[in-house]
């Protein structure tokens, strides 16, 4: 009987795959049947494989081979996530290509996670692409948790974000927001792009902090090829890359996309050792009436030396200055062009990249400008208790200066439950275990990409009573922060990765809305479809704009200008 099952499927075979079958002598039809035998034997084999394999994961949907299951997430990932943690529970895994993705969805997981297990969960697994262009991943964002990270970490906090450099910049960052208001009052009833208004004034502080508080708007330093580069790298990153998905693969490069960012690289490093050796000749004009320098001068100094425990070699540097390198760009382009002109340039930049890039400090406060905004617009009453608050503790008499922020309490309140709402980074930075471990009894094997789902963290309605309303009294009681002490509150991540600018992303945030709440009344143009989706990237924004439009509020018009 079974051989004459066998014959007929061989048969079945022949007649339905008659133009596979059309051979010219016997060895064809050997080698052609197979063939045909092998490759259902194969997947079959295959799908075992996953089946066994996955006993011991957290549990999750099957993919397709090679795939995975790539082709059946939508681009709004951290909702596609929340939705199957309801199905999975607080830990699934999923197959894309042939990488293992496992996401966490509870409280008491990311615990385990980022705080139990920090130590092995605190690598990155940067994109191909960007470990080309990043010398190795060797920038704080994408660097594996080692020495090396360890070293330009301490120098981000200690050398640019550490209390003394933010107080000795608090004029800069008071003439920033100064302009803002100038800039809005001169625009007065007039339709405004809310999140381009926070935006410019968050770059103009970062790059002012990076490259000298009283030269941040400097762009001599960058020859004139950076610009062709910088572009041409950032396409380069955001191109889907095969090699990301099925490693196995990179050797091959099938789309030479490594090739290509290895030529970018080498025209950069030109570029980036033309400013070395500019700053190198004696160069030290960058240092202001203080005496404080700037990161550029800093990291060069540090180069020399070599007995230093923070002492750093030539091609570090260059990471560091690359990614401020754009920063400057970007804002000499934001400040320089025609808006239209701005616009396109901006769209060229990939969707994740431009988040990517801007993401460590601007793209994520001027988003949460708008997003608080917006919160604001859509809650009158929200909006009244705001300016009671800032006439209780200002009057109307006078302009916010940053010594009334800590006295905002309800403002504050009102941030954190958008921020509770609207995380930025709803995935945080996915991370990485050195070792394989347990989380929830499921095995993580070494180097598993993992996520934690600070969007489904605070939308828990076992975290958060009620968790769709947007009630900002709840942050009223109790004691809250964004240091990562509550994990039911995430935003800013959590453990040894947590973002070290929180102290500046949370001044900038607090002086921007203050600023725009007190000086201004403001409403939305009639014309204007109010919604609050997102949009799901590196950093989550507000899929439409907020466009509002201002009028004064102050009776004194000195105190704007
Ligand atoms: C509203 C403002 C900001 C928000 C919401 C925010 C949020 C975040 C989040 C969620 C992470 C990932 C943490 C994790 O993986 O656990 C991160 C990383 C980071 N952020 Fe921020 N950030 C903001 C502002 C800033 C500023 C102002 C700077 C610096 C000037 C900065 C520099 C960085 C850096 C360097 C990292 C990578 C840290 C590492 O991997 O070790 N951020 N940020």
């Amino acid at each position: 009987m079974t051989p004459n099952f066998g014959v007929k499927i061989y048969h079945s075979i022949i007649s339905s795959w008659s133009w596979w079958w059309q051979v010219d002598n016997h060895q064809d039809h050997l080698a052609r049947a197979i063939l045909t035998v092998s490759v259902p034997l194969l997947l079959f084999l295959w799908y075992q494989y996953i089946r066994n394999d996955r006993t011991s994961l957290p549990p999750g949907p099957y993919g397709l081979p090679v795939v995975g299951y790539l082709p059946f997430l939508a681009s709004d990932l951290h909702e596609r996530f929340t939705h199957m943690s309801h199905r999975y529970g607080p830990i699934f895994s999923l197959w894309l290509g042939s990488k293992l993705h496992v996401v966490v969805n509870s409280v008491e997981l990311a615990k385990v996670v980022a705080r139990d297990l920090d130590q092995t969960f605190a690598n990155r697994t940067p994109p191909v692409a960007a470990l080309t262009i990043t010398y190795g991943g060797i920038d704080i964002a994408w660097s594996n948790n080692n020495a090396h990270w360890r070293k330009l970490r301490k120098l981000l906090v200690s050398q640019v974000l550490s209390n003394a450099n933010l107080d000795s910049c608090a004029g800069f960052r008071t003439d920033e927001v100064r302009k803002v208001v100038r800039d809005v009052y001169g625009r007065i009833g007039k339709k405004i792009d809310i999140n381009k208004v926070a935006f410019d004034a968050e770059l103009n502080v970062v790059t002012g902090m990076l490259w000298g508080c009283s030269e941040g708007k400097d762009s001599s330093d960058i020859g004139d090829g950076f610009r062709e580069v910088e572009f041409k790298i950032i396409e380069l990153l955001g191109a889907p890359n095969i090699s990301d998905f099925i490693p196995m693969l990179s050797w091959f490069d099938l789309q030479g996309r490594q090739r290509e960012m290895q030529k970018q690289k080498e025209h950069l490093d030109r570029i980036l050792d033309n400013i070395i050796r500019g700053r190198s000749n004696g160069n030290s004009r960058k240092m202001d009436e203080d005496g404080r320098k700037d990161f550029v001068q800093i990291l060069l100094e540090l180069k020399d030396q070599k007995d230093s425990p923070i002492s750093l070699n030539i091609d570090q540097i260059k990471a560091l200055l690359f990614v401020s390198c754009i920063i400057l760009q970007l804002l000499d382009i934001i400040r320089s062009c025609k808006t239209d002109f701005v616009t396109k340039r901006m769209l060229m930049i990939p969707k994740w990249l431009r988040q990517d890039i801007l993401t460590a400090a601007t793209d994520t406060t001027s988003t949460m400008v708008e997003w608080v905004m917006a919160e604001i617009l859509h809650h009158p009453e929200v909006k009244t208790k705001i300016q009671e608050e800032l006439n209780d503790v200002l009057g109307m008499n006078s302009i916010v200066e940053e010594c009334h922020l800590p006295k905002l309490a309800y403002l504050d309140a009102v941030i954190k439950e958008t921020f509770r709402i609207h995380p930025p980074l709803p995935l945080l930075i996915q991370r990485s275990p050195d070792e394989s471990c347990t989380v929830g009894g499921y095995l993580i094997p070494k180097g598993t990409i993992v996520y934690i789902n600070v969007w489904a963290i605070h939308r828990d309605p076992r975290n958060w009573p009620n968790s769709l309303e947007f009630k900002p009294e709840r942050f009223l009681k109790g004691k809250w922060d964004y240091n990562g002490n509550n994990l039911k509150f995430l935003p800013f991540g959590v453990g040894r990765r947590i973002c070290p600018g929180i102290p500046l992303g949370e001044k900038m945030l607090v002086y921007i809305l203050a600023s725009l709440l007190h000086s201004f009344e403001w409403r939305l143009s009639e014309d204007e479809d109010f919604e609050v989706s997102d949009e799901f990237g590196f950093v989550t924004k507000k899929r439409k704009p907020l466009i509002a439009i201002p009028s004064q509020r102050l009776s004194d018009a000195r105190l704007y200008l």
